[in-house]
């Protein structure tokens, strides 16, 4: 996930290749929340992973439930089945909608004192109408902070009272259909001996989610009868039952960006589109009808029961008018299609889009014109007309208003013809439904090396590179490269192949090299099999990379491998040569320096840190010869590029030479503050 403050994304060009996409979260804390009612232990394979079901399994747990989260993506749960749940508990449901409506109808007809609460914005979601409806039934639930919000008490310490089951339970269903769907998970706990029915008051709003909890409820032995989405019927003798396993269906939601990618994007060669695993067009989610709505705009779409393939059809993309009720979410990515349409597009009966994460009719409207496409904001529709040619489009920087919709909608945006970038601020808040979004998007979409930009930071022994550069790289989101780190493996592999550093072994050791078997993993540098993450940063080490690194043929044979690091989003590079002979296209290219004696104390405390015995004199006159030999090579010696920046940071913090490097970096930036268009 990108924990940075924004993410820049570099101009887009195509895009193919395979995604599997996370579970749907609706799915998910539904099918957690079912497993843990039923009788025995249920698999739950490909769960989403986020903070929404974080806070349910967490839930689960302190009513007694065991969760063995142990499988990665594959959860088991062991339900409560006739035993009572563990009380009196607190639950901290932070802002789950989808964790807060089902565990307090639950909760409350398990039996049991228990207190909901959650993050500020989740006390201001009603949930008065759910309550109202358990109330008529005889239950005990006290409001701890405002009526008709949580937080919220279940006051039965003393067993469930006796229930009001003979009359229909009345639920509005014109707020959220949130409540009947807690209504319908809850009570076939209490229909052992009788039918219970539940009856809709007001017209039921996104039906497709109660056809997701009927279609589920099935899947754990609850046939629930219903007449025109109105009269709900749960018979007597209901019983939950584990099915054992249940796969968790991707986000037909999520799955929007990807039909959209395929759809707007150029195609990759090699690739045919996109293809997406996990969800297929018998999907039970409502937003699988974004498909029809894709088609409409000109995607080929084809797909089978768990996966779903996209072309590019028509192109530019077809403009519609489109009543976008059936599909509120994944219409959003319909605005972003839009702006590769030719002509208006218009979204309609969307007025739902005000009152969710933001008010994303508004959001929309701002985001899309910064980008220049001409937008109408209606009360309850948008009509978008993209820029009217590439020298119309804007470079933008994306407020994201914490919605990870808006955040993942215009991403799309980095395909413009105008091959700007584009920069989504606070790229994390994908984490609701979507944590590895934008990596899943790299890993399919592609573009021109020359797009994917580079930070060069090159300089002598002991600067601070390594310091800076892995700073830099993390304030951006991008990878990093140290280049040190293949010029010492290749010396210790030398040396470990028995061949002595000398300009007589030059062949051999550039052979090893071209293959050099270093990988990068979870902090640790490795060589073949061996971890040699201590042994190349010994002060010898440094030294015979030093030498190996003069040697001509050495320093071609890695020129590939670096070059590989140049991949998207972007690359902080950290070395002598990286602005002079790697990356010489880069933007922004410092050499940094610190005066000889600065950089041998900071090498001294380094190596004391670290328990390993230095003497600051000997240290000062390796690295003096070190500087020599790096810049008197005759091939890519030590020095500044011609258009690099020089940062002295013998008198800076590593704070303030990474907000130098930043600014740096921001001025080169077409959305910088005052950049704007
Ligand atoms: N601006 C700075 N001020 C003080 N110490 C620094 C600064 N930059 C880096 N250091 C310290 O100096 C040491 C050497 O830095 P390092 O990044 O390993 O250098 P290089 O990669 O250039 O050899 C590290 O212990 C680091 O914490
Ligand atoms: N791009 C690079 C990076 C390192 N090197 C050499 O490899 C050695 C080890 O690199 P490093 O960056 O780990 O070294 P330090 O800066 O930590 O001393 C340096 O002394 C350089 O001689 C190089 O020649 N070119």
């Amino acid at each position: 996930m990108y924990s940075t403050a924004y993410l820049d994304l570099p101009p887009l060009e195509t895009a193919g290749g395979e995604v599997r996409l996370p579970g749907s979260k609706s799915i998910s804390n539904r099918v957690l929340l079912l497993a843990a009612l039923s009788e025995g232990t249920t698999e739950v394979h490909d769960l989403l992973a986020s903070d929404d079901t974080r806070v349910m399994l967490d839930g689960l747990r302190a009513i007694g439930c065991a969760v063995d989260e142990s499988g990665g993506s594959t959860v088991r749960i062991t339900g409560l089945g006739r035993s009572a749940p563990r009380s009196p508990a607190k639950l901290f449901l932070g802002n789950a909608g989808t964790a807060m409506r089902p565990l307090t109808a639950a909760l409350t007809l398990l039996g049991g004192e228990f207190e909901l609460s959650g993050v500020p914005r989740m006390h201001e979601r009603p949930i008065g109408d759910l309550v109202d409806a358990l109330r008529q039934l005889g239950c005990r639930i006290d409001y701890l902070g405002n009526e008709g919000f949580p937080p919220l008490r279940i006051a039965h310490a003393d067993g469930l009272p006796p229930l009001a089951l003979q009359a229909p339970i009345r639920v509005r269903g014109d707020v959220s259909s949130q409540f009947l769907t807690a209504l319908l998970m809850a009570l076939p706990l209490v229909a052992q001996t009788q039918d219970v029915v539940i009856e809709v008051v007001g017209e039921l709003i996104s039906k497709p989610y109660i056809h997701i909890t009927l279609a589920l409820l099935a899947r754990f032995g609850i046939d629930v009868r219903h007449e025109q989405w109105q009269r709900f019927t749960i018979p007597a003798g209901s019983r939950y039952r584990s099915p054992g396993s249940i796969h968790v269906e991707a986000d037909a939601s999520s799955a929007s960006y990807f039909i959209a990618l395929g759809a707007l994007a150029a195609p990759a060669s090699n690739h045919n589109g996109i293809k997406i695993l996990g969800v297929g067009l018998d999907s039970i989610q409502g937003d699988i009808r974004f498909v029809e709505a894709a088609r409409a705009m000109g995607a080929q779409i084809t797909g089978g029961p768990n996966w779903l393939r996209i072309e590019r059809g028509a192109w530019p993309l077809k403009a519609i008018d489109l009543d976008c009720n059936h599909i509120p979410d994944a219409a959003m990515t319909l605005a972003a299609m839009a702006l590769y349409a030719e002509g208006t597009t218009v979204l309609r009966n969307i007025a739902s889009w005000r009152v969710k994460e933001t008010d994303r009719l508004a959001a929309m409207a701002i985001e899309l014109r910064k980008l220049g496409a001409t937008v109408d904001e209606g009360a309850d529709f948008l009509r978008v007309t993209p820029p009217a040619d590439a020298a119309a489009w804007r470079a933008a920087s994306i407020h994201t208003y914490d919605d990870h919709r808006v955040a993942m909608c215009f991403s799309l945006a980095a395909f413009n013809p105008a091959r700007l970038p584009v920069r989504i601020e606070d790229p994390k808040c994908v984490a609701k439904t979507f944590p590895q979004y934008f990596e899943a998007l790299f890993s399919v979409a592609q573009t021109a090396v020359r797009h994917i930009p580079v930070l060069c930071i090159d300089g002598p022994t002991a600067s601070g590179k390594g310091t800076l550069a892995a700073a830099v790289a993390e304030r951006l989101g991008y990878g990093l490269l140290d280049s040190g780190v293949l010029y010492r493996a290749t010396a210790l592999a030398a040396t470990r192949a028995g061949l002595a550093i000398s300009p007589g072994n030059e062949g051999a050791i550039a052979d090893l090299a071209r293959t050099l078997p270093v990988r990068f993993e979870g902090g640790s540098i490795w060589l073949g099999d061996s971890d040699v993450s201590e042994a190349i940063r010994t002060e010898e080490a440094g030294m015979n990379a030093s030498s190996v690194s003069a040697l001509p043929a050495v320093r071609q044979a890695l020129v590939a491998l670096q070059h590989g690091f140049q991949r998207l989003p972007g690359l902080v590079a950290d070395g002598r040569d990286m602005g002079t002979v790697i990356f010489p296209a880069a933007p922004l290219k410092v050499y940094l320096t610190a005066s000889a004696a600065c950089r041998a104390e900071r090498r001294y405390k380094q190596l004391i840190s670290k328990g390993i015995s230095a003497n600051i004199d000997d240290l000062r006159a390796d690295l003096e010869a070190r500087d020599a030999r790096d810049q008197s090579r005759a091939v890519a010696p030590l020095k500044p590029a011609q258009d690099a920046l020089v940062l002295d940071n013998s008198l800076l913090t590593i704070d303030e030479a990474v907000s130098q490097v930043i600014a740096w970096w921001q001025e080169r930036q077409p959305f910088a503050p005052g950049a704007q268009g």
